[in-house]
């Protein structure tokens, strides 16, 4: 078989299916107990979600297998990569297991720590996992190159070799602003046996690509699957994570089964559920979309009727249409669960959004923040509103956790503090006004933009775009203050973690190339105190700048300077930078501009890019994918993958293209002029 014909029915951007989607039909073909896992795993962890729909969960990885496979199953999570190198000394320790236990709790440890330290938001849970394949006694991770894969896989060919993932669960927690945390962890083997490999497949898998970021160099999900005569274990761990054994662990963890209460369903193929009564939602859990307050019981008796009912505040209620799985005619377990919780969830999500939007608008958090505790009645009298309203729309922030609820009143969350407060130092104020006031009009075109791949600013607020910013954003003085609040509350919360993500510290002149208010300069100086930054912005922008500026800064200050970077000379620099400029505008207007920025760097230049980066198969950080929308709507321009921002740059003579997702808001790309 030629793997090319087969790489055109797979490769992605022809129709390819999910990782998800793949992994789940191998399963199903050849392996009805992996299904049954598989499903298993689903139902799972839905109650637990409710436990977890409350928590900062952040996943420590930048595989994109991983957030597939917890994506798939509804869990809401952060994805923040670990900076931790795999460097372990694999000799010092007993098992290959126990090394990869130890590279994914190192991993999550890291992600824990950095979180808490640099962007003062200690997560509650953070997940690390580590995949590594074991033959010969030997353990195989990630090839350096394509002469690494070719030792991998022929030392892999015609043998039985086994895949181990490490998982580590930290659980973490804030006391006296230090760090607290609780690992558990656990590991999952999973026997895979290759055929034997010609030297022409071989080498013909590795030119394809896909051995290079994977453990073993392949990819059992994709071509790789070509080599394998059979898998013994759990498919979903060879492809990154043990999804059916995570599952159990969160089940040990938030419902430690009382002995009493354990039931055993045996099926020939299917291994005894006991997880699953101690599923129900005895500890009634409000966060969860699944809540169903009172203890359920299964009663193995019922489980065959086809009515089943979920009704709130009754005890002995059989649920099988929700959450638990039910023989059909033929004995055999079946999913049916069929509640829609993560479309009901993206259903309501303008209602979420507009609850804070209107909360902060109304400037709810600033009172409470001044205030402390108040009763619903408080609140509405000072911000001049219903009663009523007042209550529910409190009731609805404290739901989502954006105010605390107690019998003396409601106060801010902590994150409300520090985020909503208007006057804080690291407010997203000025950016959620925008978005109620700016974006959600063009949103509510979203369908038109779509039909005719344009922006909408003409029919959201009546006005033509031929110049986008000044007609857009810089119209009236309101509306430029805004705009400026919006994009400086974004710059404050990445420029951290953008500033620091290369080392910049050979370059002594920056100029930050609309630039704004100067939010990303005035890190870099921070970081960099001989660097002089000049902040290049439209005339408009910069009349503006100075109650942006820091209070208090030892540093030397950035200068700014008004001009269009598009018509005008910019200042000379050895580091020219553009965050959250490119994506504004089409692939011409960003070569006009780009060779404008080549023709003036001299060779060694830097230039910095901060913008969202997409992943090359555009289909895995819906966040960025949402912001490629928001950028249909209003402009001419799109978000990019790592792939299409490298060949525009190499395109003007710009080498070594580096990319680092921060897990913030905004990515980093660096890169030299030849
Ligand atoms: C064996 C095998 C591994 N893999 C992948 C899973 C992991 O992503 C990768 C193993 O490398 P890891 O170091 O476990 O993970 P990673 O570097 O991709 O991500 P991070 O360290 O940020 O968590 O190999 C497959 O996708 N398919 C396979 O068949």
């Amino acid at each position: 078989m030629r793997m090319r014909a087969v790489w055109r029915l797979w490769s992605p951007g022809r129709g390819s299916r999910s990782v998800g989607d793949s992994a789940r039909r191998r399963i199903n073909a050849s392996c009805p107990r992996a299904a049954y896992l598989g499903l298993l795993a689903g139902m799972a962890l839905k109650p637990v979600l409710g436990k977890l729909g409350s928590k900062r969960v952040v996943l420590a990885s930048a595989s994109p297998r991983r957030q597939e496979i917890l994506c798939s199953v509804g869990l809401r999570f952060e994805v923040v990569p670990s900076w931790f190198k795999e460097t372990l000394e694999k000799s010092s320790f007993a098992t290959p297991y126990k090394y990869a236990i130890e590279t994914a709790k190192q991993k999550a440890l890291e992600v824990a720590n950095r979180m808490h330290v640099k962007h003062l938001r200690t997560p509650d849970i953070v997940i690390g996992a580590d995949t590594i394949v074991t033959v010969d006694e030997h353990i195989l991770e990630k090839p350096i190159d394509k002469q690494d894969a070719y030792r991998m896989l022929s030392r892999l060919s015609g043998k039985e070799h086994s895949v181990f993932t490490g998982v580590a669960i930290v659980h973490c927690n804030s006391k006296d602003n230090r760090l607290e945390t609780e690992v558990t962890d656990f590991y999952e083997e999973t026997k895979v046996k290759f055929a034997d490999l010609s030297e022409e497949l071989l080498w013909e898998y590795i030119h394809s690509g896909e051995p290079m970021d994977k453990a073993g160099g392949y990819g059992i999900q994709a071509l790789g699957g070509m080599l394998v005569e059979y898998v013994h274990g759990d498919f979903l761990n060879v492809v990154g994570f043990p999804l059916n054994h995570f599952c159990k662990k969160l089940v040990e963890l938030y419902y430690p089964p009382p002995k009493h209460t354990i039931h055993h369903i045996k099926h020939d193929s299917i291994p005894s559920v006991e997880t699953f009564e101690n599923l129900s939602d005895e500890e009634n859990d409000s966060s969860s979309p699944l809540q169903y307050k009172g203890a359920i019981k299964l009663d193995r008796s019922k489980t065959h009727s086809s009515g089943g009912v979920c009704s709130p505040g009754s005890s002995n209620i059989i649920k099988p249409n929700c959450m638990m799985p039910v023989e059909n005619q033929n004995g055999v377990m079946e999913n049916p669960d069929k509640f829609p919780s993560k479309i009901l969830e993206l259903l309501d999500g303008f209602r979420a959004s507009k609850a804070l939007f209107v909360a902060s608008k109304l400037k709810v958090f600033d009172l409470l923040k001044n205030k402390g505790v108040l009763q619903a009645v408080d609140v509405a009298n000072t911000i001049n509103s219903s009663v009523c309203g007042t209550e529910r729309l409190l009731d609805a922030c404290a739901a989502l956790g954006l105010l605390e609820k107690t019998l003396q009143g409601y106060s801010n969350s902590d994150s409300a503090n520090i985020y909503l407060a208007s006057d804080s130092e690291d407010s997203l104020h000025g950016y959620i006004i925008h978005s109620d006031d700016h974006l959600w009009p063009l949103f509510t075109h979203l369908e038109s933009a779509v039909k005719e791949g344009t922006m909408q600013n003409y029919r959201a607020f009546g006005k033509k775009s031929e110049n986008l910013f000044q007609d857009s954003y810089y119209q009236s003085m309101e509306v430029k203050q805004r705009f400026m609040a919006a994009m400086h509350s974004i710059a404050k919360l990445t420029a951290k973690d953008v500033a620091t993500a290369f080392d910049l510290s050979q370059f002594r002149s920056a100029c930050d190339l609309g630039g704004c208010t100067g939010a990303l300069a005035n890190e870099l100086v921070q970081k960099y105190p001989n660097l002089k930054v000049t902040v290049f912005d439209l005339p408009e922008v910069i009349a503006n700048v100075s109650h942006f500026q820091p209070v208090r800064q030892h540093t030397a200050p950035v200068t700014f300077t008004s001009g269009d970077f598009f018509k005008d000379n910019f200042p000379e620099a050895d580091l020219y930078i553009l965050s959250r400029i490119l994506h504004d505008w089409t692939d011409e207007k960003i070569h006009m501009l780009l060779s404008k920025i080549s023709a003036a760097c001299k060779p060694g230049c830097g230039l910095l890019l901060s913008e969202v980066v997409l992943d090359d198969e555009k289909k895995n950080r819906s966040t960025a994918l949402l912001q490629s929308l928001n950028m249909l709507v209003q402009t001419e321009g799109k978000e990019r993958s790592g792939s299409e921002y490298q060949s525009l740059l190499e395109h003007h003579g710009f080498t070594n293209v580096k990319i680092i997702l921060t897990g913030n808001l905004l990515d980093a790309i660096f890169c030299t002029k030849c």
